[in-house]
């Protein structure tokens, strides 16, 4: 529950980034609900982007064809971290976007230079408007969108825990069949040429591997209070 103290703190801005499921989305969403701040789920947008381009009949094979539409969809991201909400011309895709074809055609999408442009200022339109602040949650929050942040974490997780996790949630999937397609997505992020998954200098790093989820969380929430007692 927010606290007094958060609601008068000053404004902070974190960004929390890392590979695919080392648990940046249920850290993040838990630690702006503890302090009062706002939440963006920059992933999401991405997938939002990616599902357009499949339902519009764009071939994500072409990083031309995605360049030329990528200023098309009208895409809003809500920032309450209880109850993350996103829409593509007015239709809420927050379903849609977690469909396997978007989880495995997102990476393609998200590499173009076009769309990366058009959804990094997107980013920072929202954070700039978080009167309380916010924390934002990626691949390249702390090195390109924000790298003014307050506060920025890099979350790492070994493969198998990660897998674990994910086929946990996926109930039944595969374990090593969602290890390869976890580890796909994370190199295809960390060598496309535009703003690739990467730990910012000045991050601090957590190894979440042996951590539960409530230790990332009151790890990540001392940081913050931490931050904020400096400032
Ligand atoms: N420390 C932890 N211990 C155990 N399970 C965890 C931990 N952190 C997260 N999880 C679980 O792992 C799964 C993935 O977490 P989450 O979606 O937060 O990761 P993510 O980094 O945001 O992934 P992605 O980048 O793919 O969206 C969720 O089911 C979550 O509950
Ligand atoms: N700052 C970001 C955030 C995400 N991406 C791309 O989106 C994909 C989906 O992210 P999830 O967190 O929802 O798994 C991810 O694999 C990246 O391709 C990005 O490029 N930058």
């Amino acid at each position: 529950m927010e606290s007094t103290a958060a609601r008068t703190a000053p404004a902070v801005i974190v960004a929390i980034d890392g590979p695919s499921g080392t648990g940046k989305s249920s850290t993040s969403k838990a630690v702006a609900t503890q302090l009062g701040l706002s939440y963006l789920d920059t992933g999401a947008q991405y997938r939002a982007i990616t599902w357009w381009m499949v339902t519009n009949g764009i071939d994500v094979a072409d990083p031309s064809s995605i360049a030329a539409a990528a200023g098309k969809p009208d895409i809003v991201s809500g920032t309450d971290p209880a109850a993350p909400a996103i829409t593509v011309d007015g239709t809420d895709v927050a379903g849609p976007i977690r469909t396997q074809e978007v989880t495995s055609k997102v990476s393609a999408v998200s590499a173009v230079p076009e769309v990366r442009a058009r959804i990094t200022e997107l980013q920072r339109s929202i954070a700039a408007a978080a009167g309380q602040g916010i924390v934002v949650e990626g691949r390249d929050i702390g090195t390109t969108v924000l790298p003014d942040a307050d506060l920025k974490i890099f979350l790492t997780a070994s493969p198998e825990a990660r897998a674990a996790r994910r086929s946990g949630e996926l109930k039944g999937a595969d374990v090593n069949a969602t290890r390869e397609a976890l580890m796909k997505r994370d190199v295809a992020d960390s060598t496309r040429k535009t703003s690739p998954l990467a730990k910012a200098a000045d991050a601090v790093e957590v190894d979440t591997s042996d951590l539960t989820l409530q230790q990332v969380i009151e790890c990540v929430v001392t940081l913050v209070e931490g931050k904020r007692a400096t400032r």
